[in-house]
């Protein structure tokens, strides 16, 4: 790690820490925990834009934005991202600002010249609805897709498959990374457009606040999900980034399951609510399981740290102390 060598004259990832590195979508969970882990290393070079200041569904701007900044590496983790009530209520949105910022920021990697690699994050859901369990890098495209959220795996598959177009055609180093459901600080906490344990997070804390006797949870709480922390993703991208440079994309999962009404009891027990579940069956479950294999990047050497229990105490305590303080 961190050699040059004869064979490949360029610095690695890990040895090039004063180069420019973009990482789109800074102020997101995913973003802003890559961003805290890339100055924890000593990166002195991280160059980020807010929405405000850069709208990546625009191409001209993002276009000036590489010809003027001209990075060496690039972390795309701006993206539409929602829980399976905002997938499915805006389907238009998650397809077309997905498919908008990334092949405009692939392209312009490209185009800029000055690129030496950059990562695209998908995640779990391009993978078809019933897939064998684990999930194998080999699963894409076997078959039908989970309908609540259709339009956005659509446009991670095509995500991979630019990355792959981009390195086939032009020999641009673009790799991808297909996470499992994550979470941590700087999540979002919307009551209907978050995931789950977000959700959950902000429900269970609102009715101990006001002393409900019950919470509501959606589905049936059969399905399951395989849960990583934001902060061994991060990890993760950045072993990627130093390590991978090959065609085909990278399951990061943390290898342990739970049930949604486990979830559920698990972070009531977390924030400490006294009262009753409720399970809502007019809302959908979505994918019944989605536990992935990720037998490819541990077998390259990255192994996850923080186990759910602890990254929930460690989340809420987040929550508590940025989101509910600052609405008060
Ligand atoms: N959260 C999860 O459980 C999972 C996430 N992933 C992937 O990780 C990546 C990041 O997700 P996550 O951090 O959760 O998402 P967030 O919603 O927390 O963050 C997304 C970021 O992208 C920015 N962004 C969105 N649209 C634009 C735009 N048009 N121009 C510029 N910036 C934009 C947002 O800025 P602003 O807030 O200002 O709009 C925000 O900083 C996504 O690719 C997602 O698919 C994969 C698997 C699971
Ligand atoms: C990461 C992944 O995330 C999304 O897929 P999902 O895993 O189905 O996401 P989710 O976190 O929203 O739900 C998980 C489960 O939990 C149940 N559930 C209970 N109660 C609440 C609840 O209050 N909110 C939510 N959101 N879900 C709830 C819910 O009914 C479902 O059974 C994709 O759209 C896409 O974005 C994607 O790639």
């Amino acid at each position: 790690m961190g050699t040059v060598t004869a064979a490949d004259p360029h610095p690695s990832f890990l040895a090039d820490k004063d180069a420019k590195v973009f990482v789109a979508g800074h102020r997101g969970l995913v973003g802003s925990a890559i961003l805290r882990r890339l100055l924890s290393l000593g990166f002195t070079s991280v160059v980020v834009r807010t929405h405000a200041e850069l709208d990546l569904t625009r191409q001209a701007d993002v276009e000036a934005f590489f010809a003027a900044e001209r990075p060496r590496y690039v972390v795309l983790a701006a993206a539409k991202v929602g829980g399976i009530h905002a997938n499915s209520t805006f389907p238009a949105d998650f397809i077309a600002a997905n498919l908008q910022i990334q092949t405009n920021v692939v392209d312009a990697a490209l185009r800029c010249g000055s690129v030496r690699k950059l990562l695209f994050l998908g995640s779990s859901c391009i993978y078809p609805k019933f897939a064998p369990q684990p999930i194998t890098e080999g699963a894409l495209l076997s078959g039908p897709l989970e309908p609540t959220n259709e339009w956005y795996a659509v446009a991670k598959i095509a995500g991979i498959k630019m990355c792959q177009a981009y390195r086939i055609q032009h020999g641009l180093d673009a790799v991808s990374a297909m996470p499992t459901n994550l979470y941590g600080p700087h999540d979002n906490f919307h009551p209907e457009n978050s995931h789950v344990l977000p959700a959950l997070i902000r429900r269970f804390h609102e009715a101990k606040a006001c002393g409900a006797p019950e919470v509501v949870v959606w589905g049936s709480g059969s399905p399951l999900r395989e849960f990583l922390h934001v902060d061994d993703l991060a990890d993760a991208v950045i072993f990627l980034m130093d390590q991978y440079s090959g065609l085909e994309h990278v399951n990061v999962g943390s290898g342990s399951e739970v049930t949604i009404k486990e979830l559920a009891e698990l972070v009531k027990e977390v924030v400490g609510f006294p009262g009753k579940l409720v399970w809502d069956s007019s809302k959908p479950d979505g994918t019944p399981r989605k536990l992935m294999d990720s037998s490819k990047i541990q077998g390259m050497g990255w192994k996850p740290k923080i186990n759910l229990k602890e990254g929930l105490v460690e989340t809420y305590k987040w929550y508590v102390e940025n989101v509910v303080s600052d609405k008060k």
